[in-house]
């Protein structure tokens, strides 16, 4: 068990459930910062950016702690896909994912309050999507599922159901690397196990 205060800087459920699964006392503070990145940014780039941006505006406003922040992207044919805008592009993103390979991109990144010490990291996992026809990516964007999530998928969910086969870690795609983190955090003196 850490002493150190451990802060996530996340509203993502997904984030909140996989941190509480390292057995670690946290609290979460989500940040607000803005999620724009400069054009053609290359994917590990972006991730790892968008990672230390969360973790750094929350760091901030702390005097001391551990502030981990993360950021999830799909990638296919080089177009990095965020969380859909609607329906329509939700289901612009899964007909482009079907039937097919793309890689998800997490960053984490580990920035301490009121010291100078600070981490950035990131995993990719390659994710092969089964052939979906039009009327089954409409009654999977009817659930509701795909509306927060990068690609307009959830792995953990319903989302399953899509996916045939991954390559790579499996918590990388649902949005927060575990083991990376737990690498990363001993660092910072914290010791998962
Ligand atoms: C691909 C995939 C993404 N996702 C989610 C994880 C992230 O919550 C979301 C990507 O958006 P992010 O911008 O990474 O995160 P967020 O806005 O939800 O939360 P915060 O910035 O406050 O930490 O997509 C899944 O839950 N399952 C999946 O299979």
């Amino acid at each position: 068990m850490s002493i150190v205060p451990v802060i996530l800087a996340s509203s993502s459920p997904r984030r909140k459930e996989l941190l509480q699964g390292l057995k670690l006392n946290f609290q979460t503070h989500p940040s607000d910062e803005d999620e724009t990145v400069a054009p053609g940014t290359a994917p590990e780039e972006f991730v790892e950016i968008l990672s230390l941006r969360k973790a750094s505006s929350v760091a901030a406003r702390y005097d001391q702690g551990l502030v981990i922040g993360s950021d999830t992207v799909v990638v296919c044919d080089g177009e990095i896909l965020g969380k859909p805008q609607d329906e329509q592009d939700a289901y612009r993103m899964l007909d482009m994912l079907q039937g097919r390979a793309h890689w998800v991109y997490t960053g984490v990144a580990i920035v301490e309050a009121g010291g100078n010490k600070q981490q950035v990291a990131h995993q990719k996992t390659e994710v092969f999507m089964k052939p979906l026809d039009e009327s089954r990516i409409r009654s999977y964007i009817r659930s509701g599922e795909p509306m927060d999530k990068a690609g307009s998928y959830g792995i953990q969910g319903l989302g399953a159901t899509l996916v045939e086969k991954i390559h790579g870690d499996f918590f990388t795609v649902v949005g927060l690397p575990v083991s990376l983190l737990s690498d990363m955090l001993e660092e910072f003196g914290v010791h998962v196990l």
